[in-house]
């Protein structure tokens, strides 16, 4: 199902609200605001796709609403068009200087004000696609290491802030390059592909999944204890040996199987993510050292007491 895409009208004139609302209703979702106030906090709540804004506005005129629409992370990326009266032209080149897309002359005129809305919501829609195959890793369409890294900034400020906890896994395929050796790189790549489908099915609806690079994927999971994680860890591993991917080297002949290494930490706001990254991924070579096949934990992190 395609996606309604919204765009929210800021204008103190109930008049020119709905005019522009009759005007695009029939095709888009329109949403109102009679001040700048008001429609700052309509953008951020319902993530509006696209914003047209009247400059001329009491109190918080379009300028200063423009001006704190892109000061707010929520907001900064949604696209502004202005609204200025015919031969304002001062007040258009403001407005473009200061990141407006588009303005729209009053009075308004209907299939203008269509087909600019409609270009810029293609615009949109556009970015959004771009945005969302950069965060995609091409072979097993989950996520990638970007989309991780972005993912870990926010989940990171969020548990700082509610004092939460959050659990890390780094899943690292055993004897790979073997693998590779024995039946090539097309099937190698199969194998990266039902990997990343057993993680998916598991962890999707608890946290992110990446493939961070090669033969290693990480696992987000925010607000999951240790036991919990813990629990999710060992079934990825048997989940993931019980796919029954055989193959033989040397005096080897069994299963594809992974090493873990996992922590659960409550973030604080002086320590990075990479640190809690770097202890995971020791972990996850000691099991390496240590016969592999195995989950292995962070007991106490150096940043704080695991939970
Ligand atoms: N088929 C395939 N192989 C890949 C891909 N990315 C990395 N690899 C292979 O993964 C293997 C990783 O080898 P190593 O780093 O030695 O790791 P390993 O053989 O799994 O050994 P351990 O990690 O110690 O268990 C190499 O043979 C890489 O070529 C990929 O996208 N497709």
């Amino acid at each position: 199902m395609a996606i309604e895409q919204r765009v929210l009208v800021i204008d103190d004139d109930k008049i020119n609200l709905k005019i522009l609302g009759d005007i695009l209703r029939d095709e888009i979702n329109v949403m109102v605001a009679t001040s700048g106030t008001q429609g700052i906090r309509k953008a951020i709540d319902y993530q509006t796709d696209l914003i047209l804004l009247d400059v001329l506005m009491p109190d918080m005129d379009g300028f200063e609403t423009m001006n704190q629409l892109s000061r707010n992370s929520k907001t900064s990326s949604i696209p502004v068009i202005f609204i200025t009266a015919l031969d304002d032209s001062r007040n258009e080149e403001k407005a473009l200087l200061m990141g407006a897309c588009d303005y729209i002359q009053k009075p308004l005129n209907a299939s203008i004000v269509k087909a600019r809305v409609r270009l810029h919501l293609q615009l949109v829609k556009q970015r959004k696609m771009l945005e969302e195959l950069a965060h995609i890793d091409p072979l097993t369409s989950i996520a990638n290491r970007r989309k991780y890294q972005d993912t870990m900034v926010d989940v990171w400020q969020s548990a700082v802030h509610k004092h939460g906890c959050l659990s890390l896994l780094i899943i690292d395929i055993d004897n790979f390059k073997h693998y590779n050796d024995c039946y090539g790189h097309a099937t190698g790549d199969s194998v990266l592909k039902k990997v990343a489908d057993v993680l998916s099915d598991k962890i999707d609806s608890l946290g992110l999944v990446a493939r961070y690079g090669g033969e290693e994927f990480v696992a987000l999971l925010p607000d999951i204890s240790t036991e919990e994680a813990q629990e999710i860890a060992k079934w990825c591993q048997q989940s993931i040996e019980g796919l029954h991917l055989s193959y033989q080297h040397d005096n080897f002949n069994g299963d594809i199987t992974v090493s873990i290494g996992g922590a659960t930490v409550f973030p604080t706001p002086n320590c990075q993510p990479d640190i809690v990254f770097n202890e995971v991924d020791e972990r996850l070579r000691d099991a390496k050292n240590s016969g592999k096949n195995k989950v292995l934990w962070v007991e106490k992190s150096t940043m704080n007491t695991a939970v």
